[in-house]
């Protein structure tokens, strides 16, 4: 079938089970053949017909060759026009790099606590030991 544009409101046109479209990251997917076969049910497919699925698919962390029976059911791309409901979920990827960055800056934390930990535990110790030296004499 040809690409075509939608907007949000002919996507919402299929929302039975016989003519089920749904939005994935703003892509236009024809379910009406895959329904049956959805491993996760007709039910969670029916739920989101003619709506955008993006949080609903990406939540339950479809793998790889999900992601290219996908490919194979796209009829079109969403045309958007203002005030459509906005997708929820940011694209894959985008949120992980953050996450590193986090977990590399808590490391660089704990480095220069251990590191100021043992200065001052070593001017400590020098303080003492001139303390024993002046006392001694
Ligand atoms: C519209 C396109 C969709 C396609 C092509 C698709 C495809 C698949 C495939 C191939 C699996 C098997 C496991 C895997 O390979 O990840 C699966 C599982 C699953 N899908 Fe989808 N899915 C779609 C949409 C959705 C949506 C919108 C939901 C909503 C919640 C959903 C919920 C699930 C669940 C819960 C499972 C797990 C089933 C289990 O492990 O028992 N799927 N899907």
């Amino acid at each position: 079938m040809a690409s075509q544009d939608l907007t949000y409101q002919d996507v919402a046109e299929h929302n039975t089970k016989k003519d089920l479209y749904v939005v994935i990251h703003d892509k236009i997917f024809d379910c009406s053949k895959f329904v049956d076969e959805h491993p996760g049910g007709e039910e969670v497919l029916l739920d989101v017909a003619g709506q955008d699925a993006t949080e609903a698919f990406e939540d339950v962390g479809h793998s790889d060759e999900a992601r290219e029976t996908l490919e194979q059911l796209k009829v079109g791309t969403l045309k958007r026009n203002p005030g459509d409901p906005k997708p929820k979920t940011p694209a894959p990827g985008a949120v992980s790099p953050q996450a590193n960055n986090e977990s590399a800056g808590l490391g660089v934390g704990l480095y220069a606590v251990v590191l100021i930990g043992g200065l001052v535990a070593y001017a400590a110790y020098q303080y003492l030991q001139q303390q024993q030296a002046v006392q001694g004499a």
